[in-house]
């Protein structure tokens, strides 16, 4: 919404009242027998009543109408979207998507709710909180669904108080509300345990004159993002690039952790410096927001991959031999580019659409290893430094 202000921080006790409204925000309760204004008192909760206050997450909503004002819901068409996750048989090959296709203006408009169900990682079941989406011109996305728990900012250890993602750059949009009724009605579209449901009200659900809690939306620009990387010699794990994490209850063990490859320098001595050759514990899905992965030619902004639990991955051939020889000095890497992972312990399964009906996949991926040489010299001696 253009003009909207907003409150810096991160998983921040916030209190917002809609300026046009002073004193909207009950004082000193929750739910006083009549709201200032005539407004309806409501919870949302994002965490068990009873969850520890460090994870316990909740806002209270001061609205013109309570959401309960609504038509039955009823199932509207799931499209490619599915929740059935045995449709397909597993792979644990390398997979790899062609950017998606946008639809030209004249074929028909898709909206958020025709996108397809790209990845979902979920231990149980939570709805969550109303949203709208508006795009400006031709727009891909990713989108990474997380039940059972709430991302955080990742621990700094010994990094120290500051850096990588800053709590300060998290951006929480102020109260802003429509007293705005249509005609032709609201749709608010439900996602139930995997599938979609639709009702209709006659008033705008963006009607919070004022609120106050620790359960909110937030935007953050990936470019706020303070890197670090290696100074010295070898290549650091990619958690160094963690922006937030969705924790498990093992500690350190992620539902999923949002990472990012963002510009930096480059400056490791006697290292090959893209990533290494790995079989992970965990699963590691990219997308190329913009620009070029350091480690793969072919992996195209819009497009992404998918390297499942254990499956071998790496640098492509040409990254290989170009990075082997290279004369090492300081240089800036993935200028322009923002690529991203979503690495999570759970195993990930492809939807029907994301391996066969939308035709993206990229059927030799593989191939670009397979030119990767055999190098070993069992006579190779080392060289006097
Ligand atoms: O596979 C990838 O490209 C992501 C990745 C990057 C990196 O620098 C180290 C490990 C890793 O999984
Ligand atoms: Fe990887």
């Amino acid at each position: 919404m253009a003009g909207l202000k907003y409150m810096s921080g991160f998983g921040n006790e916030f209190a917002s009242e809609d300026p046009r409204c002073p004193g909207s925000l009950p004082e000193g309760q929750n739910n006083p027998q009549v709201c200032p204004y005539g407004l309806y008192a409501e919870q949302l909760s994002g965490s068990a009543f009873t969850c520890p206050r460090s994870t316990n997450k909740r806002s209270w909503l001061y609205r013109i109408l309570p959401s309960v004002r609504h038509k039955p819901f009823t199932p509207m068409s799931c499209g490619d979207l599915t929740e059935n996750w045995n449709e397909v048989e597993p792979d644990p090959n390398q997979l790899r998507w062609k950017p998606f296709i946008i639809p030209k203006s004249s074929e028909k408009k898709v909206d958020f709710i025709s996108v397809k169900d790209f990845i979902l990682v979920h231990t149980a079941h939570m709805q969550g909180m109303r949203f709208s989406v508006d795009v400006f011109g031709e727009t891909r996305g990713y989108i990474l669904e997380v039940f059972g728990a709430h991302f955080e900012l990742p621990d700094l250890g010994p990094i120290g108080a500051n850096g990588m993602a800053n709590p300060r750059d998290f951006q929480t949009p102020v109260a802003w509300y429509e007293d705005r009724t249509v005609a032709t009605g609201y749709t608010v579209v439900n996602k139930y345990q995997g599938k979609l449901f639709s009702c209709q009200q006659d008033f705008s659900p963006f009607n919070v004159v004022a609120w106050h809690g620790n359960y909110t939306p937030y935007k953050y620009n990936l470019e706020n993002f303070m890197v670090i990387n290696c100074v010295a010699f070898d290549h650091a794990d990619p958690s160094i690039f963690t922006v937030l994490t969705a924790k498990s209850t093992r500690p350190g063990v992620a539902i999923a952790d949002f990472v990012i490859f963002p510009p930096r320098w480059g400056v490791a001595d006697h290292t090959f410096r893209p990533p290494y050759y790995h079989r992970n514990c965990m699963s590691e899905f990219m997308g190329l927001i913009k620009g070029h992965y350091e480690a793969k030619e072919g992996f195209q902004p819009g497009g992404a991959s998918l390297h499942s639990i254990m499956t071998p991955h790496g640098p492509d051939v040409d990254c290989f031999e170009k990075n082997s020889t290279a004369v090492l000095k300081p240089e800036r890497v993935a200028e322009g580019t923002m690529a991203f992972m979503f690495e999570s312990s759970f195993s990930m399964a492809v939807t029907k659409w994301g391996l066969d009906t939308c035709h993206r996949l990229d059927k030799s991926y593989y191939k670009c290893w397979e030119a990767l040489k055999n190098h070993f010299n069992p006579n190779w001696k080392p060289s006097s430094k």
